[in-house]
């Protein structure tokens, strides 16, 4: 299969596995949008379902991307404001190891993305099949570093054995990327990650670290396109194991795919 081939596949899986998401949606909800090519297709077609009057419901964005892409889309949005708490989240992801554990943050939207996934009571991640794995790192994890810490942040991360990169501005290369709070992002190339919960301590306690990509326990379920297949993981489950299907309570999605 060439690079195109493999590419339109994965973008057929994203775009089935939006599409699913719509079902988890209810009149009324507060609704956290996230950030990604695969959020990015379930933000139209939610946007299409608001314009056909079939439900209303009102959203916070997880980037300034995905605030201009709700606008155009029609979605009715909220700032952030004390009490404020989602019914859902759908958001993308870069990697979705064992117990649906995530890497997020390669759209550099990662705090903001946490941020949403911490005050919603449902998380629902949507992928195409290249997301899932059988172990966390193989995808580099992102920072977003406070820019007077950097230098240490890299020497620290270093010594975890991160190899951290600066990731770079795609428009404006060599210059650094930031990120929508004008900090700077810094992938980490550990490879594999084997504990992540002990890194994920380790990166909290470092000064200058905002937020790191790990995602530990937030999200609720996972629905990822394979193929003509779709999977819907909770995070009980091994990935992919089809023992894990169709345990969702009700009021918060279907029962099954
Ligand atoms: O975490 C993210 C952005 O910060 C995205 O959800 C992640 O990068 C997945 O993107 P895509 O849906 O384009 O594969």
């Amino acid at each position: 299969m060439s690079d195109t081939e493999q590419q339109d596949r994965l973008d057929k899986e994203k775009q089935r596995a939006a599409a699913q998401a719509l079902r988890w949606v209810r009149d009324g909800m507060l609704v956290g949008l996230g950030s990604g090519s695969t959020a990015a297709y379930f933000i139209q077609l939610l946007g299409q379902t608001l314009r056909g009057g079939q439900l209303q419901i009102q959203a916070t964005a997880t980037s300034l991307a995905t605030e201009a892409l709700a606008r155009r889309a029609g979605i009715p949005l909220l700032e952030p404001r004390r009490g404020l708490r989602f019914d859902l989240t759908v958001d993308g992801a870069d990697e979705i190891g064992p117990r649906l554990t995530l890497i997020k943050g390669g759209g550099g939207a990662l705090l903001r993305e946490k941020v949403l996934a911490t005050s919603s009571d449902y998380l629902l991640i949507i992928a195409d099949s290249s997301k899932l794995v059988p172990q966390l790192g193989q995808f580099p994890l992102p920072l977003e570093v406070v820019p007077f810490a950097l230098p240490w942040v890299l020497d620290t991360v270093a010594l975890l054995g991160g190899n951290p990169k600066l990731r770079l501005d795609k428009k404006k290369a060599p210059q650094p990327a930031h990120s929508d709070q004008g900090n700077i992002l810094v992938d980490c190339h550990f490879k594999s990650l084997p504990d992540p919960n002990q890194l994920a301590l380790q990166l909290q306690d470092i000064p200058g670290i905002v937020e790191h990509g790990l995602f530990l326990g937030l999200a609720s379920a996972a629905i990822v396109a394979e193929g003509d297949q779709l999977l819907l993981l909770r995070p009980s489950a091994e990935p992919a194991d089809a023992a894990s299907f169709g345990e969702l309570p009700k009021e918060a999605g279907p029962t099954s795919l």
